[in-house]
């Protein structure tokens, strides 16, 4: 076999954010996605670096002393949930320990560390899931579920280790049925034929309001009638189904797009309550997927910022206008940038429920609406998507110069990356705070304070 092929029994002894695993074979690092320290797995070299081999993880031969909690889930493939066999305290502390070595690993040192906050719900927390119509195996009865781990066509009968509650199983599960007993063809992503494309369900856990949203291609036709009475005739729901939609999508790609939505049903949105706020939530608008764990990082954002101040804010990344409105009581006036318009939209009709007045929301592109913004911010609040702040954006943003910035970030290694230019620009992260968003993921939230203390120069 050679070297590149090459398959070798290891033990994991260290993890990096996220979600990587090291190994050591005759003196060289291996390096994979996936695992828990501690672990001994099978690996397959797959190239080989300058520093180290990078391999992918086939099977785990034995599991690790962290694995405390393998009743549940340890006979089970844990698809989306790969740290569903650790005792949560034990993820969480696994989490800390990575997001600050990478803290470390760049210098970033000297603030106040206010440890990892707890989601509310370790389990049954998302609002949203995005089922996929496909077939387990080539032939089989169609399934209405998620990807099998690592697979680009078979699709598994599952929600995925319990991470929403019983009523996206009994909705996945009764559409799934309707459609097998009127033997329904699901579209093949091969040759572009087939008619079920995916499944969208979005449930408000405050309120319990849910949308459903069935899309599929133009291929045939659906029995409008006889589907609304399959759903809204469910039974067993904690919740109630308060709309349904049907969104055609002819495009060749995997995601889910609209070229025409046919409402079925009640509204095609759904009201989310946030730390007494109202967010109306449209099919395709972004929203935090952990609703009561962003009650926690909104708060986290509020108290960083301390007691009202009538400050000027922006609010960069604004999506629907989350972060803009609970700040907006204690601010002069904020304004909130997001280059989707349809969040645009929904920001500026959620700040009209809310009876907020001191807020704008601008539909454009961080980099380019920056240049057109006249005001003097006190304070700016970044939330950016998981890539962070564009190179060429990062230095606009920190020529406003504010007194103080807020970064809230959904990944580390980008936030790490971008502490770095803040502070060569003489900014002093004051203190950080986890948030876990996602339990049973590597995923994690972190805020971070900063103030400014001169430029490099003047110190
Ligand atoms: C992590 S979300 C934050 C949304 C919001 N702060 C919230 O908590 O609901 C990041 C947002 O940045 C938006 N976005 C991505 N690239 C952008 C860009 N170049 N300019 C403006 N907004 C952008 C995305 O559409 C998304 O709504």
């Amino acid at each position: 076999m050679s070297r590149k092929s090459k398959i070798v029994q290891i033990k994991i002894e260290d993890t990096i954010f996220p979600n990587k695993s090291i190994g050591i074979y005759e003196d060289k690092k291996v390096i994979f996605k996936g695992g828990i320290k501690g672990q001994i797995v099978l690996v397959k070299f797959k190239k080989k670096r300058k520093d180290y081999i990078e391999g992918k993880l086939l099977e785990v031969i034995e599991n690790s002393p962290l694995e405390k909690n393998l009743t549940k889930y340890g006979e089970y493939d844990l698809g989306p949930c790969p740290y569903g066999t650790l005792l949560y305290e034990d993820e969480l502390k696994l989490k800390e320990e990575q997001v600050l070595n990478l803290f470390k690993k760049e210098n970033i040192d000297g603030f106040e560390f206010l440890g990892v906050e707890r989601s509310p719900n370790e389990f049954a927390y998302r609002n949203k899931m995005e089922y996929t119509f496909g077939d387990e195996f080539k032939g089989g009865p169609i399934v209405l579920g998620l990807h099998k781990k690592g697979r680009f066509y078979e699709i598994v009968d599952t929600d995925g280790c319990d991470l929403v509650d019983s009523d996206f199983t009994s909705i996945r599960k009764t559409v799934m049925n309707y459609f097998r007993s009127i033997d329904s063809s699901f579209y093949n992503k091969r040759n572009h034929e087939g008619f079920l494309r995916h499944l969208v369900i979005r449930k408000a856990l405050s309120t319990g309001e849910i949308l459903v949203n069935l899309v599929t291609s133009s291929q045939d036709s659906l029995d409008k009638k006889s589907f609304l009475n399959e759903l809204l005739n469910l039974k067993e729901l904690k919740g109630e189904v308060t709309g349904v939609l049907h969104t055609i999508n002819d495009g060749l790609g995997d995601t889910v797009k609209a070229d025409k939505i046919d409402l079925l049903y009640g509204r095609d949105y759904i009201i989310e309550e946030i730390l007494g706020l109202k967010f109306n939530i449209s099919p395709f608008s972004f929203f935090q997927t952990n609703t009561f764990g962003a009650e926690k990082l909104y708060s986290i954002v509020r108290e960083f910022i301390g007691e009202e101040k009538k400050d000027i804010v922006f609010d960069l990344y604004s999506g629907t206008g989350t972060i803009a409105q609970i700040i907006s009581p204690i601010a002069k006036e904020v304004i909130g940038i997001e280059i989707v318009e349809e969040a645009v939209v929904k920001a500026r009709e959620n700040m009209k429920l809310n009876n907020l007045e001191n807020i704008e929301f601008i539909a454009e592109d961080v980099f380019k609406a920056v240049d057109n913004l006249d005001k003097k911010p006190d304070l700016i609040i970044i939330d950016p998507p998981r890539d962070g702040i564009h190179p060429k954006a990062i230095e606009k943003i920190i020529d406003f110069s504010p007194n103080r910035f807020v970064y809230v970030s959904c990944n580390p290694v980008t936030l790490v990356r971008d502490l770095k230019v803040f502070k060569e620009r003489g900014y002093k992260i004051v203190r950080m705070k986890m948030m876990d968003m996602f339990p049973r993921t590597p995923h994690v939230e972190a805020a971070i304070l900063m103030t400014y203390c001169g430029s490099e120069e003047e110190q």
